[in-house]
């Protein structure tokens, strides 16, 4: 299985459109890859928070979701379109959530994650925005996907009902600023050798909101070892995985046979 991470430079010099044509255009230049995947929050900048209810746009018809669909269809490719500020339009007004799209090669969307552990210590993406509340993981034919988001990453539970779920690959579009570079390999690789799966995360360059971002995008085998990995600037990372490793590796270390599930919660002394 061949996959792309396009690590986005977010620069706010750059027009979301012109961002957003862009990005459409480096998508339609990965005919041949399987799966191709963008970050976070790639048209407005994960950390631009001011703007967020501007930027904000319905899954279902909106600029970017209808521009990747297209992307995708013209390459031929799944295409994980990393996320967006969703609008979502409720009886009570609009709730905004920090939405990953996946595309099938056909251009359908294939399914929608909504990011389920806001940032920001209530402020920020998590003041602005809903939290979501499914674990999503999706079937293609070579892997079946589990889907979580930047902050997700520190958060194992999650990882633990993704891979309960089905997940072989685990995909993480990020907004990582370089500050927490360490916590973002460490975290990545942590979350590969313990789910025993592929990583793929993808992460943004450049700076915006005066938040300097890692890049460092990661591709993880389900042994750990690192397969790829961006630089500081904006890259395509491509490698060739071979997805039946997961099932090699859970079977040659089985670890996950060992789980204890069910165990009592400590009492308080
Ligand atoms: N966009 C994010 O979720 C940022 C997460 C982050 O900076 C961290 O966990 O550290």
């Amino acid at each position: 299985m061949r996959a792309t991470l396009l690590q986005i430079d977010v620069d706010p010099s750059e027009t979301v459109a012109d961002r957003r044509t862009r990005v459409a255009e480096m998508v339609r230049g990965q005919r041949g890859a399987d799966l191709v995947v963008l970050p976070e929050l790639w048209p407005v900048g994960a950390f631009a928070a001011e703007s967020f209810a501007a930027g904000a746009e319905p899954v279902a018809g909106g600029p970017t979701a209808t521009a990747m669909a297209a992307a995708a269809r013209a390459a031929g490719v799944w295409l994980h379109a990393g996320s967006i500020v969703e609008r979502a339009d409720t009886l009570d007004g609009a709730e905004l959530y920090n939405t990953s799209l996946l595309f099938a090669p056909d251009g359908a969307l294939h399914a929608a994650y909504r990011k389920i552990h806001r940032f920001g210590f209530d402020e920020g993406e998590a003041a602005l925005m809903a939290a979501g509340a499914d674990i999503v993981t999706a079937r293609l034919p070579q892997t079946v996907l589990g889907l979580a988001t930047c902050y997700d990453l520190r958060f194992p539970e999650q990882f633990r009902l993704l891979l309960d779920a089905g997940a072989q690959t685990l995909v993480v579009p990020a907004g990582w600023p370089a500050r927490r570079r360490a916590h973002w390999r460490l975290l990545v690789q942590a979350r590969a050798v313990e789910s025993q799966s592929f990583v793929l995360a993808c992460g943004t360059a450049g700076t915006h909101a005066g938040v300097r971002q890692a890049g460092h995008s990661l591709v993880v085998d389900p042994w750990g070892e690192v397969l790829a990995e961006g630089g500081d600037g904006e890259e395509a990372v491509s490698v060739t995985l071979d997805p039946g490793r997961v099932a090699a590796v859970r079977a040659e270390f089985p670890v996950l046979r060992d789980r204890r599930l069910g165990l009592p919660r400590p009492a308080l002394r």
